[in-house]
């Protein structure tokens, strides 16, 4: 980030600490369940890295979000979804799942887009049903993503993966 930091949306902060990953993303007003929080109009292809969002079923569907964004958290009770669903990059959004608090950290689901990611990493997000290692939705049970919202290639790629697996 450039220094003096100058938050990319005036909605958002980034709150930022010392150490690996450990800055994150807060709300400066409230929202409410179903609101899109923005449009992710600045978003430009790139290779995966532990910091894009996957926007289609190949591996190299990626995208860079340029902007604070970038530090949005993983949750496993997330406050947002990542809607990179359309096929016109224009609709692409970040929608709130429930009201959200200003203050809140801003939160979504990494395997609802991610099939395999670049960086596992063992969840912090202290919920109840907190599922642990995090590593795309490839290594997570049909069950345990059923629970979620999750993007198009993430459903067909489950269905395919299990399919595969009953076929054996
Ligand atoms: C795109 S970055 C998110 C912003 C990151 N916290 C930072 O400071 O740059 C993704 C990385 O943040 C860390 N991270 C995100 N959510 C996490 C969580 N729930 N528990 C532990 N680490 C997390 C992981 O290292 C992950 O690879």
């Amino acid at each position: 980030m450039a220094d003096p930091y100058t938050p990319s949306h005036p909605e958002f902060v980034v709150e930022f600490h010392e150490g690996d990953f450990r800055s994150f993303l807060r709300t400066r007003r409230a929202f409410a369940g179903g609101e899109i929080l923005v449009h992710l109009t600045n978003a430009t292809r790139s290779p995966q890295t532990y910091s894009t969002v996957q926007c289609g079923r190949e591996p190299e569907d990626n995208v860079q979000f340029n902007s604070d964004f970038v530090f949005v958290n993983h949750s496993c009770e997330p406050n947002v979804v990542f809607d990179l669903s359309s096929p016109d990059a224009r609709e692409w959004h970040i929608r709130a799942l429930k009201d959200i608090e200003v203050g809140s950290s801003v939160t979504y689901f990494y395997p609802s887009t991610e099939w395999h990611m670049d960086q596992a990493f063992d969840c912090q997000c202290g919920t109840e049903g907190c599922l642990g290692k995090i590593q795309g939705a490839r290594y997570l049970k049909r069950e345990e993503l059923m629970k979620y919202w999750v993007s198009p290639w993430i459903s067909e790629l489950i269905r395919e993966r299990d399919t595969e697996i009953e076929r054996r």
